[in-house]
């Protein structure tokens, strides 16, 4: 079957055109195609589906012609993926599937409609509205680190570093403790800290993410939004950006003045090709 791969930051994915919604994707195809040494190696596939042809789009066909069919590298489904978005976005243009409008162009989520607009090597994404929803902890061995809990469609706990812990040195090789009742179908944990300032942002911050279903990643795009929504309400803003420099790069976080959340970034196609389903098996 034909494949592309592509990244944002660094999140990188196997993309599937599949547009009429025919091919038998499993959570054990999708671990073959993700494992980066018997596959051909990501965090996370995108099928490219019709939303009228997929029982999660079908919805929001009257919005968007294409669903992003988002599966992390373990075989789990989740609801949502910024840096997906973007490069699914890049994917439809690069293939002539799509051709953004005025408002840019709209693509179906198992979270909602996404409205992706190109500005040459970044693409940016209005997203759906972070919300904070609760206090709680992460553990990693002895550490145990405070952090808020924030829906962005898919869950996430943001914990900031404090009292001299340092970013660079979590051990992230396993998943943080978290509360199992609180994120019972499991959460994307962010962990944060202050970088010096920088021009034309309000707040610039690091953060290293653990992600549901994938483990640490470069990068992590609804992630990204859950720490720049968590900074902006710190510094007492309503509107601003931020700055969320992750181990792939750069993403940029914006809440305008209409209270529309945005996250920006590069997106990237590297490669095309054919796989065989039988050796991937
Ligand atoms: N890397 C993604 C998020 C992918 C989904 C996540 N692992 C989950 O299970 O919620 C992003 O860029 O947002």
């Amino acid at each position: 079957m034909f494949f592309t791969k592509g990244h944002g930051t660094s999140n990188d994915f196997v993309i599937l055109p599949d547009p009429d919604g025919e091919l038998d994707l499993t959570p054990a195809l999708v671990a073959a195609l993700c494992d980066r040494r018997r596959g051909i190696g990501g965090d996370g596939v995108l099928r490219v589906v019709r939303s009228a042809k997929h029982p999660a789009g079908a919805g929001h066909a009257a919005e968007a012609e294409w669903f992003m069919d988002y599966w992390n590298s373990d075989g789990s489904i989740a609801e949502m993926c910024g840096n997906g978005v973007r490069v699914f976005a890049r994917y439809l243009i690069a293939n002539d599937l799509a051709t953004p409008g005025p408002a840019g162009l709209p693509v179906a989520t198992r979270a909602g409609v996404m409205t992706a607009v190109v500005e040459g090597e970044t693409i940016r994404v209005r997203m759906s509205t972070p919300r904070t929803y609760a206090g709680s902890t992460a553990t990693i061995g002895a550490l145990t680190i405070p952090g808020l809990a924030v829906d962005c469609g898919n869950p996430h706990l943001v914990c900031g570093l404090h009292d001299g812990v340092q970013l660079a040195g979590l051990d992230l090789t396993t998943a943080p403790l978290v509360d199992k009742a609180l994120f019972s179908s499991g959460v994307n944990v962010e962990f944060v800290e202050a970088a010096e300032d920088l021009p034309g942002v309000d707040k610039h911050v690091r953060m290293r993410v653990h992600e549901r279903g994938s483990g640490e990643t470069m990068s992590c795009g609804t992630g990204a939004l859950a720490v720049g929504a968590v900074a902006l309400r710190e510094a007492g803003l309503t509107s601003g950006s931020v700055a969320v420099d992750v181990l792939g790069g750069r993403l940029v976080i914006t809440c305008d003045e209409s209270g529309a959340w945005w996250l920006a970034g590069p997106a990237v196609l590297v490669a095309s090709g054919e796989t065989d389903l039988v050796a991937l098996s």
